[in-house]
């Protein structure tokens, strides 16, 4: 196994940041609040997601969280949005607007042409649910992951991903109990429903990860890339082919006969496209 030697990117105040070979590591910091976000969080989280995007040397990017709590030792991966920060209309950061731009983090981590990998190491409530959901693979740690959605409690309701889609992951029957009831789930009922791949001991978690993560990056980054757009595009509907047909329409850029395409219309002549239809 590759030994992990993480750098810091960049110092953030709600987050951490760090890359080591070929994988970056992106950690909610605010484990005293059970990792809740507030909009300082969902900037530096959309800062470091576009970073990890445009960085040609990173292949998967893990989606964890500090911890534990310094007051009472629990871990937590997410608790959803800051109840605290909560205005009328959504989230209040420093600039008084009021935002949901959680929403905006999870199309970039499904958007994204890198496999993003969530760790879940105690509480992924609420909004930190949603994330674990959106997120290509959840790996979660046996000891303390509970998974909880309490959208229903405090007037709120992912009406996207966080529902529509884990009711694709889990069955409707058992996405509707999920939102419906609140219960808490341990990662082995998770892993039972088919929204955990892998229930992993706890001091473990990092390290597993950091694995799946290098035997991905094994693999051709091109096929990984197409697959994961591949199997987002039905449920993403026009936007699902919007993004498929991009990377479509670059491979096509590739070819010697988009070259020439390319160079008759600069060279103002007709294209000789040789005839070579495939069977
Ligand atoms: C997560 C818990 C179940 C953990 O319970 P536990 O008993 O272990 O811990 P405490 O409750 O004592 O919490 C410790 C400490 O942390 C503070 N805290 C925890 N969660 C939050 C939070 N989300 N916001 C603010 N503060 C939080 C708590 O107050 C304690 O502080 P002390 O000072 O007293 O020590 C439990 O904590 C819990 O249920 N938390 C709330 C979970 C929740 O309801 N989250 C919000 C759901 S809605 C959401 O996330 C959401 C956000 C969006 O931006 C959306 C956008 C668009 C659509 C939908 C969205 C959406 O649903």
């Amino acid at each position: 196994m590759s030994t992990i030697n993480w750098k810091t990117v960049k110092k953030f105040e709600d987050i951490t940041y760090k890359k080591s070979g070929g994988v970056a590591r992106i950690a909610f910091n605010r484990p005293n609040v059970r990792n809740a976000f507030r909009p300082k969080t969902t900037s530096e989280l959309l800062e470091a997601f576009h970073d990890a995007q445009e960085d040609l040397n990173i292949g998967v990017v893990l989606l964890s969280a500090e911890g534990p709590s310094t007051k009472d030792g629990v871990y937590s991966f997410c608790s959803g949005g800051d109840q605290r920060a909560r205005g009328h209309q959504g989230y209040v950061g420093e600039d008084n607007y009021h935002r949901l731009n959680i929403l905006d983090v999870q199309r970039l981590i499904r958007f994204m042409p890198k496999v993003v990998i969530a760790l879940v190491p105690g509480w992924a409530v609420g909004g930190g649910h949603s994330l674990h959901v959106v997120c290509d693979l959840t790996l979660a740690s046996k000891e303390h992951a509970i998974f909880k959605q309490t959208d229903a409690d405090v007037t709120s309701f992912d009406g996207g991903y966080g529902s529509a889609y884990l009711a694709k992951m889990v069955g409707q029957k058992k996405a509707r109990e999920i939102f419906f009831l609140g219960r808490n789930y341990s990662a082995q009922e998770a892993f039972e429903m088919g929204m955990v791949n892998a229930v992993i001991p706890h001091d473990d978690l990092e390290n597993t990860a950091y694995e799946w993560a290098q035997e991905i990056l094994e693999k051709s980054p091109t096929s990984i890339k197409m697959l994961k757009f591949a199997m987002n595009l039905t449920d993403d509907g026009m936007v699902g082919q919007q993004v498929f047909a991009g990377e479509a329409t670059r491979l096509a850029y590739m070819t010697e006969e988009a070259t020439e395409g390319r160079n008759a219309f600069l060279e103002k002549r007709k294209p000789n496209f040789d005839k070579k239809y495939l069977p």
